[in-house]
């Protein structure tokens, strides 16, 4: 299990509760540091878009604390706190045609006086691999472009500051893995700079393993596990995906899970 340090929390839930319709989620405790790089795994419909949208501020605990920089998350106001978190959501869509260049400029929209937005946008969109898709219409890019120019409008909204917090759902699912791998290294890379937390919702265990330093599990509405990446073992996914796996280790030693057809009992 995952130990938390002395330093104060970046983010913290204490006893988190959340209802969506007849179903409480939670109850949720877990703190964040700031440089962190999380990855929360579960099977489909667990609940891992429903934590993410609590830590957004998207809902409203129904019970517990929530606290963002040592402040009640209800007490941000929505201005400063979308200075200082970015939310890729799992759906990427716009309602209009807009100009790419203007989507990515969204994650600047609070500041009143931004003067460095062009160059900002620019060099958020290079580092999300859409730089060649500034003068393009959004309505009219593919999954994948969208994808990255979504990446690109988080890039923005943190570029400059510091200790800030990604929440990203599924960020790679639409990219082809060449472009997961460059996308990937760009959101590290990114983060590390500027100390910001990573939480993201993934689907894909090796992703998790190789480029996150702590796992956060959550099946049926809680969250069952908090791990650090090295101390994972086969037998816990299993459990948590109620599945078989297999493992491989690569010439460059990194561990590769796959499903398996074997049976288990769970
Ligand atoms: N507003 C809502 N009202 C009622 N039920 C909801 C609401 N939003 C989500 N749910 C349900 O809550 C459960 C958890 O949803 P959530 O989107 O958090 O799952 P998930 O773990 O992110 O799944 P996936 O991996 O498939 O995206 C699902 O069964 C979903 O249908």
């Amino acid at each position: 299990m995952y130990l938390a340090t002395n330093q104060e929390p970046l983010l913290a839930l204490h006893n988190v509760t959340i209802d969506l319709g007849k179903r409480t989620f939670g109850p949720f405790t877990l703190s964040v540091q700031a440089g962190e790089r999380i990855a929360v795994l579960g099977p489909s419909g667990a609940g891992k878009s429903t934590l993410l949208k609590l830590l957004a501020r998207e809902l409203t605990p129904a019970g517990g604390q929530a606290t963002f920089c040592q402040l009640h998350l209800k007490e941000w106001s929505l201005a400063d706190l979308s200075r200082r978190r970015a939310i890729l959501p799992q759906s990427h869509e716009v309602a209009f045609g807009l100009p790419v260049e203007l989507v990515i400029g969204l994650g600047r929209v609070v500041r009143a006086y931004d003067p460095d937005i062009r160059s900002i946008v620019r060099q958020a969109a290079e580092l999300a691999c859409a730089g060649h898709l500034l003068e393009r219409r959004f309505d009219t890019l593919s999954g994948g472009e969208k994808a990255r120019v979504q990446m690109a409008r988080v890039f923005a909204q943190l570029w400059d500051v510091e200790k800030g917090l990604l929440l990203v759902d599924e960020p790679l699912a639409a990219l082809d893995p060449g472009l997961q791998f460059s996308l990937m290294d760009a959101i590290y890379t990114f983060a590390a700079q500027r100390s910001h937390a990573i939480l993201a919702i993934l689907h894909d265990i090796n992703q998790a393993l190789q480029g996150f330093d702590r796992l956060i599990f959550i099946k049926n509405g809680s969250l069952t596990g908090d791990y650090i990446s090295q101390q994972m073992t086969i037998p816990l996914l299993e459990a948590l995906y109620d599945v078989s796996l297999i493992s491989a280790v690569s010439d460059s030693g990194e561990v590769i899970v796959a499903p398996s057809k074997a049976q288990k009992s769970f």
